[in-house]
């Protein structure tokens, strides 16, 4: 393996003279030829700056090169721009040297080598060409670390533990292995070739993802949809409209492949026996740590009793996975591979935290609009509060201050929801308001900063929160405004920054390690369970408020 351009992925830039990016009107009109060479150049240097790989420069290459070729121009023809072979990984050795440059730790029994490449998986795996090409056509060039470890375990049918940091790629280490997975099992068997259909597993459901949320449920099913393409694997998340088609037994709801849910819709559908899960040979729990919660639990216990298959493999996905979630899943799962990229306790390497101290709910509402006047309130931004009531009252503040901004919570209808979530996408709203509901998976690209107006409750709530930015190698900025009411719960946020290198984040006072006692773990659990009580947030007469809200509405 050539260890020295994995490492190099994104990392370095080329100094040499032949790099310079010329953004100067042209002197006289260039031949064609040089266009092309320049073009070239300039593509090198973009795909040095492209740090996640997000751009088709393999493709895109190999035309250039082609068309120099066709003018037999073999100055231009250097080793620079021609296809590199893609990495790949065939020894202990090597595995342990990428495993050091991720900074991956991989334990269990005969735990497969990892892939360094997407085309590794076609000779390893036989993966589908078509299933490469639609990841290639999506700009996914190559494997992120967890992605390389994940998707072989998975393609082994290892049941597995993977915890990684915010916004690294864990979805596609889950969907590339199942797809592929899937094709394998939809193959018609020899019995079936020659005639005998019997016990056929065709247009049965065979995967199956359970997401906490609608809104990561329905993101998770887009990306399988850019993926599937061509495939012939049926996908769909389950919304009211799916269900009620399960329901009914409208027959074509029982051709799905992969089927991705919130539980709770899941659970109505077996107790009512409109679904049958006997076939489903691959469960992905997406956001794991949430799903094994205590408000959760049950109903992932009555998804687990469901699935019956023999063949049954499991995997739990993560960024935060406590020691007694890793307790729950060893006791549901056969000899699992468990996969850490980086540290545990850690937030996203991208992410520039700092905690701001406000004394009081007023000070924090000074501290935001201090923000917006002096240019730190750089959009996109989200703003996580503890509660509807609160998101609300933010809402309506910021509304009366004349921002662009619309707030997302459990009360508001999913259409609502999504039609925010749309805006926001879109760019056409700068600023989204919202409670927990939105701190998990979910992908908006380029978000620039965080702020959480109240503290998180855990540690991990922090640290999926602000994982909401710096996604995809791409870098933000979290704020966390604190009070004289946060002195314990401040805490779960000062040692998620400390194991994040984010000391210079903190007050003078809190760096020393010593300045904050630590927290008990019956006061974390305390902490998790209860909402603190806050003053009001409010700045603004009612009746004005009142008076501006309805103009909008
Ligand atoms: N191999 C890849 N190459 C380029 N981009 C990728 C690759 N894999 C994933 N991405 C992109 O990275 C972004 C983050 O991926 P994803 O949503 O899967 O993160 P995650 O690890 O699940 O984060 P979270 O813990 O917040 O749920 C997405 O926009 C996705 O399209």
């Amino acid at each position: 393996m050539d260890i020295f351009r994995v490492l190099s992925r994104g990392a370095s830039l080329n100094k040499s003279k032949d790099y310079k990016a010329d953004f100067t009107a042209p002197d006289k009109v260039k031949s064609a030829t040089e266009v092309k060479k320049a073009n070239v150049l300039s593509l090198q240097v973009e795909e040095e700056l492209d740090f996640f790989h997000n751009k088709q420069h393999k493709i895109v290459k190999e035309v250039e090169s082609k068309d120099l070729d066709n003018e037999g121009n073999d100055q231009v023809k250097d080793d620079d721009t021609k296809q590199e072979d893609p990495v790949k990984i065939t020894t202990k050795e090597e595995a342990l040297e990428l495993r050091k440059l991720n900074g991956s730790k991989v334990t269990g029994h005969d735990v497969p080598l990892p892939i360094g490449s997407f085309e590794d998986l076609i000779s390893r795996f036989r993966l589908s060409k078509i299933l490469l090409h639609n990841l290639i056509t999506n700009n996914f060039n190559e494997p992120t670390a967890i992605q390389s470890e994940a998707i072989p375990c998975a393609l082994f049918n290892r049941d597995l533990i993977a915890c990684a940091p915010t916004g690294s790629g864990k979805t596609l280490a889950f969907l590339i292995p199942l797809v592929q997975n899937i094709l394998a099992a939809n193959r018609p068997s020899k019995k079936a070739k020659d005639g005998d259909n019997r016990g056929s597993e065709e247009k049965k459901i065979k995967g199956l993802i359970i997401s906490p949320t609608k809104e990561l449920a329905q993101q998770i099913n887009n990306q399988l949809n850019k993926i599937t393409e061509n495939l012939g694997i049926k996908t769909g998340y389950l919304n009211k409209s799916l269900a009620s088609k399960f329901r009914a037994g409208v027959s074509k709801a029982s051709k799905f492949d992969i089927i991705v849910t919130t539980p709770l819709r899941l659970i109505d559908l077996v107790k009512n026996s409109a679904l049958d899960l006997s076939y489903v040979q691959f469960l992905v729990f997406d956001e794991a740590d949430s799903l094994f919660q205590s408000d959760f639990l049950e109903q992932t216990d009555a998804i687990l009793s469901a699935l019956t298959s023999p063949k049954l493999c499991k995997s739990i996905f993560s960024a935060t996975i406590t020691s007694h979630v890793e307790e729950l899943a060893h006791g549901i799962m056969k000899d699992p591979v468990r996969v850490i990229i980086g540290l545990k306790e850690a937030a996203n390497f991208n992410i520039e935290q700092k905690i701001i101290y406000c004394g009081d709910e007023h000070g924090k509402l000074v501290a935001i609009r201090d923000m917006i006047q002096n240019g730190g309130f750089k959009p996109p931004v989200i703003i996580f509060l503890q509660s509807i009531d609160r998101a609300k009252a933010l809402f309506n503040e910021l509304l009366y201050d004349g921002l662009n901004v619309d707030v997302i919570h459990a009360e508001r209808s999913q259409k609502q929801r999504e039609e925010a979530i749309a805006r926001f996408r879109s760019g056409e709203l700068w600023c989204l308001i919202t409670t927990d509901v939105l701190s998990r998976g979910i992908d908006f690209k380029g978000i620039n900063l965080i702020i959480n107006y109240d503290v998180p409750n855990s540690s991990q709530a922090y640290v999926h929160r602000i994982g909401r930015t710096g996604r995809a190698g791409r870098t933000g900025r979290a704020v966390t405004f604190y009070t004289k009411e946060d002195t314990d719960m401040i805490k779960n946020v000062v040692n998620v920054m400390r194991a994040s290198g984010q000391i210079e984040g903190m007050p003078l006072w809190m760096r020393d390690e010593t300045a904050l006692s630590k927290l008990s773990k019956d006061r974390k659990r305390k902490l998790k369970r209860e909402q603190l009580e806050r003053g009001k947030i409010s700045t603004v007469p009612k009746a004005f408020k009142k008076r501006k809200f309805r103009k909008i509405q």
